[in-house]
């Protein structure tokens, strides 16, 4: 189907707006009154530049609050419309959106504003034009998209139909199933917007907090699907007004849109056995294959993760990355960049088909990564994720393989291996911790649902120093793959990136690591107060926990035992221990840790 966006999406002028869409590769757009009334060029040349980049004008919103007035005002109304057809004409747009009355509307009549939209779509069909009504959630009277539909019905005229809006029907909780029973040669527009359920008033959600679809709690799956069948066959547009998308960079913001539709139409398709050509089987991870960190001079990472219990082993045999494994939990040490600092750079999946998950989040327009391969090496396909991680995809052949090239061969390996029975440590990645820019952080949700499989968990508020803190996990069902996203606003430093290794023994880990010399993160004797006030756990265990600097939680379905070593640059480790069917993150003990940390800038990238 045809890919559209509203203009009103995106940052700066109408100019940069239009290129930005044809770069993405947008097939149309709609212009809002507010952007062409504000821009320099004249109707003839938006139009021209429009020719020039393969861009249609799919639809132009000039008018508001036309239907549902006294006589005197409708003839205002009129001569409004008739100079917006001349602006029409000239730009060489045919259909107009007129959206529901919700300014001046005094008369609550539906027989009074069908013949008002009538003698409106009359007055267009002279020039041409064709008018999508649209029920805003907030109308005064016309609020329901089914009302907008009976008015439509009522006014009957060939150039008079409907422009559906998701927010505006999910919005209010209206069955979408309706649409359903539409006359399709009455769908004259589609508009497509996600949105976090919020408590807040309608406008303000709608002007300030729409999302791309999949980033926010709307099915808009669900919608499509209903659309579609309904028979509409005209563009997918995207309507989405949202104060951060407005102030950041343009380009980003078109590409990961179409990203969004793309998605959406995929997932729309799948869902009902229709087929598209993107669509590929989704590759949900079934593990975490590796996580690398990268940066120039890692040999205080390579301390603490000695320390921590992780054995050495090996060096990759043409490179300046070295391997650490405790039991599955594989961590690749990078040093070849020139840059300062440890940062977490890479991240690897472990699916059934690497070639078909890379194929598919290139299809969906993540940007791919080059990485340099020599003869012999195995080739690991990459996408880089909008918060800068690069994400690579192995098979278990794939990943065997990899893990042969390293050569071992270094004396940190004896060290590891002389190690008294059950001193090393065996784990796996539980989850790590991404702090995400502000800017993007909704594109990086969805790349997390369209390129990586993941889902949502809900989202929460974590109390930190410098105010709460939105964080959001995203996982597999069964948690084998867990990223938490925590949004870093704008005027804050960007915090250091976690690692989290689940173990079957926190606290023996604990002991080990500091006979090994590892100072944890110091946690006040408060907070150990408070546990025993919360959970009244045994004295002896409290003092262990107090002794050590290690975490406790505990709900309803088991307990969580974790502990974090000192940050390094701009990454750091947690141990976790998760007892019964324990399925969090210790979300009471982050206020604890937020305070306990440094509050420096990472390096990022
Ligand atoms: O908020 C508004 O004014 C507005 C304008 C046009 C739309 O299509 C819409 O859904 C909302
Ligand atoms: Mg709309």
């Amino acid at each position: 189907m045809r890919t559209s966006i509203a203009t009103v999406c995106l940052s700066g002028g109408l100019v940069e707006k239009l290129h930005a869409c044809a770069e993405a590769g947008f097939d149309g757009v709609e212009i809002m009154d507010a952007d062409l009334v504000a821009a320099f060029e004249s109707p003839e040349e938006i139009r021209a530049l429009c020719a020039r980049l393969g861009l249609s004008i799919d639809m132009y919103q000039p008018l508001r609050d036309v239907e549902g007035v006294d006589e005197l005002a409708f003839a205002d109304n009129l001569r409004r419309a008739e100079a917006k057809f001349d602006v029409m004409e000239r730009l060489g747009t045919d259909l107009m959106l007129l959206c529901s009355n919700a300014g001046t509307a005094t008369v609550d009549d539906e027989s009074v504003a069908a013949r008002q939209l009538g003698e409106l779509a009359d007055r267009a069909a002279r020039r041409g034009i064709r008018i999508a009504y649209e029920a805003l959630a907030w109308g005064r009277y016309v609020n329901d998209y089914r009302d907008a539909w009976r008015l439509v019905q009522r006014a009957d005229r060939p150039n008079l139909g409907v422009c559906l809006d998701s927010f505006h029907v999910l919005s209010r909780g209206h069955d979408p199933s309706g649409i359903e029973k539409m006359d399709p040669a009455k769908l004259f527009f589609l508009q497509l917007a996600d949105a976090p359920e919020l408590q807040l008033d309608l406008l303000s959600w709608s002007r300030h907090h729409r999302l791309f679809p999949g980033e926010g709690e709307f099915d808009l799956v669900g919608f499509l699907g209903h659309t579609i069948r309904a028979g509409y066959t005209g563009p997918l547009s995207l309507e989405v007004f949202n104060d951060t998308f407005r102030q950041t960079d343009v380009n980003r913001t078109a590409q990961h849109a179409l990203r969004s539709l793309n998605w959406l139409s995929d997932r729309t398709a799948a869902e009902n056995g229709w087929t598209t050509d993107r669509l590929d089987a989704s590759q949900d991870p079934t593990g975490v294959d590796f996580v690398e960190i990268a940066g120039e001079d890692l040999s205080a990472i390579e301390q603490q993760l000695d320390q921590l219990g992780f054995a050495f082993a090996g060096r990759h045999r043409s490179k300046a990355v070295r391997l650490w494994r405790a039991g599955d939990a594989r961590i690749i040490v990078n040093e070849q960049t020139p840059r300062p600092g440890a940062r977490l750079r890479g991240l690897g999946l472990l699916v059934g088909d690497a070639e078909a998950a890379a194929r598919r989040g290139q299809g969906i327009g993540a940007p791919s990564v080059f990485r340099r391969t020599s003869a012999g090496e195995q080739h690991l396909s990459a996408v880089a994720a909008p918060d800068g991680i690069e994400v690579y995809w192995a098979d278990a052949a794939i990943s065997r393989s990899w893990q042969g090239e390293f050569d071992g061969g270094y004396p940190a390996v004896e060290r590891a291996s002389d190690r008294p029975e059950g001193d090393g440590l065996r784990g796996r990645i539980d989850h790590i911790n991404i702090a995400t820019p502000w800017q993007h952080y909704d594109e990086a949700v969805l790349f997390n649902t369209s390129v990586l499989g993941l889902d949502p968990e809900a989202v929460t508020e974590l109390p930190g120093p410098r105010g709460l803190v939105r964080s959001q996990v995203m996982r597999t069902a069964d948690g084998a793959v867990r990223l938490a996203m925590n949004l870093v606003p704008p005027t804050a430093p960007l915090p250091a990136r976690h690692i989290a290794v689940r173990v079957d023994d926190a606290l023996s880990v604990a002991r080990h690591a500091r006979a090994r010399g590892l100072r944890l993160l110091p946690i006040p004797s408060n907070y150990y107060d408070d546990l025993e006030a919360r959970f009244g756990l045994d004295p002896d265990f409290l003092s262990e926990l107090a002794d050590l600097g290690v975490l406790y939680d505990r709900d309803a379905t088991g307990a969580f035992i974790h502990f974090y070593a000192p940050t390094i640059d701009g990454v750091f480790f947690e141990i976790v221990q998760r007892i019964d069917g324990y399925d969090g993150y210790g979300a009471s003990n982050a206020p604890v840790r937020l305070a306990a940390q440094p509050l420096t800038a990472a390096p990022q990238g």
